[in-house]
């Protein structure tokens, strides 16, 4: 064991669910970086996300489905290198589990292997079910996705609040207690009606991690690009906004083009 330094108590699966229990919320954020993701773990949230978002907030493509799966293990493996406490879960990105369970399960591995991830997260309900079994099989924990799940954008085509409809919300339920009996150690859901995530969180004994899900659930999730301000395109009604980054930031990068138009930069004091 180690010596002085170590105060904090890593997070893992088991406290996750331990919080559950005890009633105290967990906070969630996305990292896709090392230096974003060491201020992140420092600051206490318990579980850091590496989400497909990526696709988005670091490629800048439209949807999240062109990243791929090398692409996914080098931010995960940045994330990992910056991590004292937090518990480190990967989204499997689009076509690397959707063929087959095995091939699941070797992107699963890859994953775990190349990066040194805690664990996995993956988009569905019933028809990932195999693929699930087949990566806890091999003893990697897994968190479900249920809800608003952008891997199927074009199925839908909007963004739009998922499950309002009575079959959809029942489907839903469903859904959320078969992946606790399969052994999932949490689902995120995104983007339901509040009284639905309540009865998704009264329903089964495993954490619910909410996006635009309301209140009433174990936990939340935010993509730390948008809690912060920085991605100032994008106003969901779920989304709050910590900091105005992106005004801040484009101020400081303002005033140093000036300072170097200007010669003020740099002064006596920053030259050898
Ligand atoms: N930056 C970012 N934040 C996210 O939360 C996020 C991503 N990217 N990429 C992957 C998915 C996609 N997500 C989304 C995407 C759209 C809405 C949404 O509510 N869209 C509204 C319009 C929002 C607006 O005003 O711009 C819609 O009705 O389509 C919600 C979650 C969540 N994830
Ligand atoms: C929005 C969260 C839940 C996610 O899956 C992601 O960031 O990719
Ligand atoms: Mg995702």
């Amino acid at each position: 064991m180690s010596t002085a330094k170590k105060e904090y108590k890593r997070v893992t699966v088991k406290s996750l669910v331990d919080m559950k229990a005890s009633g105290e919320k967990i906070s969630m954020l996305t990292a896709y970086d090392y230096t974003m993701a060491k201020i992140v773990d420092g600051a206490g949230v318990d579980v850091i996300l590496v989400g497909d978002s990526a696709s988005n907030v670091m490629a800048g493509h439209e949807t999240t489905l062109p990243i791929t799966l090398d692409q996914m293990i080098y931010h995960a493996s940045s994330v990992i290198r910056a991590i004292d406490r937090a518990l480190v879960v990967v989204d499997l990105p689009f076509g690397s589990y959707q063929s087959d369970p095995k091939e699941a399960l070797r992107s699963a591995i890859r994953i775990m292997k190349e990066s040194g991830a805690h664990s996995v997260k993956l988009e569905g309900g019933k028809e990932v079910k195999e693929s699930i079994k087949r990566i806890l099989n091999a003893g990697i924990p897994v968190m479900g996705h249920l809800g608003l799940t952008p891997q199927s954008i074009y199925k839908f085509g909007t963004y739009t609040v998922r499950a309002k409809e009575e079959e959809e919300a029942e489907q839903l339920l469903k859904d959320a207690k078969m992946l606790e009996r399969t052994g999932c150690f949490a689902i995120v859901l995104e983007k339901i009606p509040a009284a639905l995530a309540k009865q998704v969180a009264d329903s089964v004994s495993i954490p619910i991690i909410g996006i635009g899900a309301g209140p009433y659930v174990d936990g939340q999730v935010l993509v730390l690009h948008d809690m912060l301000g920085m991605t100032h395109e994008f106003h969901p009604r779920f989304l709050r906004r910590y900091l105005n980054l992106y005004e801040d930031m484009t101020k400081a990068m303002e005033q140093y083009v000036s300072d170097v138009k200007s010669l003020d930069f740099p002064n006596e004091s920053e030259q050898y």
